[in-house]
């Protein structure tokens, strides 16, 4: 496939196709396919290890191919590898585990990123979005867990960016904070901007996403809505669906 073929608007979001992806001897990534369209909020769900994360920061540029590793990944007809720069205008990335420089407060650190893009979102929007109005002043390593992964997710905002990965978005905050996120990633669509939200997280996948990918051991077991999917698997809901079509079990106990 020729990269620089323009597609104009009507180009899908993300494509991936034949994407293989080695750690060592590990495959974590096995031909995996996606392609996310424009102002969708798009699911890969999947058990721990499946691939999702290696799946995403692939998607995001983050990881150099390596001898074993191959497959094409496009993000708005960019290639992550060779049109980082480019990239980096139009993606926002919250990724497990963000580290951020620990002396810096919320307004410093907003304000860093802020001088990255021609024209970022205000800093209080950007609190806003998240709930952190009143942590303003506070450092980054006087945060709570809940807070500072908020504070990652008003970073991979501020650039008013047409893509965005958020990599368990809501895993460890509370009710309220997870409620708020949700209404902050559909406000984001309302605005046109396409997601990709990783999860094992049923609920929100059901609630949030247009279309799912389920991932299992490296490879996309079905694609859909959650309502298609849990058709398919003739399940009551998606984490029985998850169940069956993965033979594996999600998060809690299953009885029969
Ligand atoms: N840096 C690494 N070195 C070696 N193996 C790795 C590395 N990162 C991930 N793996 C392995 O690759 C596989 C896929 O991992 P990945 O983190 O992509 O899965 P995941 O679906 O995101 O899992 P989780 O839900 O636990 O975050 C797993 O078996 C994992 O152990």
């Amino acid at each position: 496939m020729d990269g620089n073929q323009n597609h104009g608007e009507a180009e899908p979001a993300i494509v991936v196709e034949g994407l293989h992806k080695r750690y060592g001897q590990k495959i974590a990534v096995d031909d995996v396919g996606l392609r996310v369209e424009r102002g969708e909020i798009f699911g890969i769900l999947g058990a721990n290890g499946a691939g999702k994360t290696t799946t995403v920061e692939t998607i995001a540029g983050l990881h150099r191919a390596g001898r074993h590793d191959r497959g094409t990944v496009r993000v708005l007809g960019l290639d992550p590898q060779r049109d980082r720069a480019a990239l980096r205008q139009v993606l926002g990335v919250q990724l497990q585990d963000a580290r951020l420089h620990d002396a810096l407060t919320v307004d410093e650190l907003i304000g860093l990123y802020r001088s990255f893009y021609p024209h970022p979102r205000p800093a209080a929007e950007l609190v806003g979005l998240v709930g952190l109005e009143e942590q303003r002043s506070v450092r980054f390593d006087k945060l709570s867990g809940g807070q500072q992964q908020r504070l990652s997710i008003a970073l991979a905002l501020t650039g008013r960016p047409r893509v965005v990965i958020l990599d368990e978005l809501t895993t460890g905050l509370d009710p309220k904070s997870r409620r708020q996120m949700w209404a902050t990633v559909e406000q984001l669509r309302d605005e046109g901007s396409t997601i990709l939200l990783v999860s094992h997280a049923m609920e929100e996948v059901e609630r949030l996403c247009d279309r799912v990918a389920l991932l299992d051991a490296g490879r996309v077991l079905a694609t859909g809505t959650p309502a298609a999917l849990v058709a398919e698997a003739g399940a009551a809901d998606l984490d029985e669906a998850f169940v069956a079509l993965t033979g594996k079990h999600a998060e809690e106990e299953e009885a029969a």
